[in-house]
């Protein structure tokens, strides 16, 4: 729950449009459309993101064969933006999850907190139920995802045949052109280097045809857990700060302005829908 600014607050705020280095400031904080005074209440009142789940560089991907972003680094505009607090609502929760959700509609939720670049930013996860019976359920959750994970069983080939149906399903529900995609391979544990690499050919030309940056995992070891849920953290991040720079320059400037993200992106570059909901 976010309360408004008292009195005193908005006085303060009010004054510093006089002077000309708390003009620029005042500019920089329209830009951002969120005021100092919220900035630092919503702040004062979440408890602070744990230490190993600060991000200051952009993680690896696992396959430079299917990933969502080549570079080395995170977009040069992306960390300016951050260093100047200009972010817009990426940062800011409005905490409308409804915890109850949970057990009455058999759909998982978590919530991971994160920082990336100075700027926190909170993961909602929603493990959708894989089967069949749950499917109607599972696609109302699909709407308005930022990122989809689709995840299949490594020693199953025919796990990784049906992800194709998993994504046509959970595309009904989403423009293919604003959410990032994930294809994840699980139980890396239970197969044989050799058979891992028969295995991983396939799968990285399905994640290829669907466009989805490829990982291998074990829920059971932790391999690459960590490493994949950072991955996602930052590369959804990025593509929020991009969506919201974007939408500020066209309200200033009165007219659309894309941002290319140079050849970053091994596929089809694309321009990416607002967040439609707290980050
Ligand atoms: N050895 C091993 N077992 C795993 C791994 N991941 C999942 N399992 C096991 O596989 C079974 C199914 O795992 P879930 O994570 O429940 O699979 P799911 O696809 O989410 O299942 P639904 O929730 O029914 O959709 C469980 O017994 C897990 O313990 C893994 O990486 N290694």
């Amino acid at each position: 729950m976010v309360r408004p600014p008292s009195l005193h607050e908005q006085q303060a705020l009010e004054g510093s449009r006089e002077h000309p280095t708390l003009l620029k400031k005042k500019k920089k904080e329209e830009q951002s459309e969120i005021s100092p005074v919220l900035r630092t209440f919503i702040m004062s009142v979440l408890p602070p993101v744990r230490k190993d789940r600060i991000i200051s560089q952009l993680p690896k991907c696992f396959s430079k064969g299917a990933t969502l972003h080549t570079e080395d680094g995170f977009n040069s505009k992306v960390k300016t933006a951050c260093q100047e607090q200009r972010t817009g609502t990426v940062g800011f929760c409005k905490d409308v999850f409804d915890k109850n959700y949970k057990a009455t509609i058999g759909v998982d939720f978590e919530m991971e907190r994160f920082e990336v670049l100075g700027v926190p930013f909170s993961l909602q996860l929603w493990d959708t139920a894989g089967q069949e019976r749950f499917k109607c359920i599972a696609s109302t959750y699909y709407r308005g995802a930022q990122a989809i994970i689709i995840v299949f069983d490594l020693t199953d080939v025919a796990s990784l045949d049906h992800t194709r149906q998993w994504l046509e399903d959970a595309m009904k529900e989403n423009d293919p052109n604003s959410v990032l995609l994930f294809l994840v391979g699980t139980k890396k544990d239970l197969i044989s280097p050799a058979q891992y690499s028969l295995n991983e050919q396939d799968a990285i030309k399905v994640a290829q045809e669907m466009k989805a940056e490829y990982w291998a995992v074990s829920a059971l070891s932790g391999e690459n857990v960590r490493e994949f849920f950072f991955r996602v953290a930052s590369v959804t991040f990025e593509a929020n700060v991009l969506a919201e720079l974007e939408k500020s320059s066209s309200r200033r400037i009165g007219d659309v302005v894309k941002i290319s993200n140079n050849s970053s992106n091994l596929y089809a570059t694309s321009k990416k829908k607002p967040p439609n909901c707290c980050q």
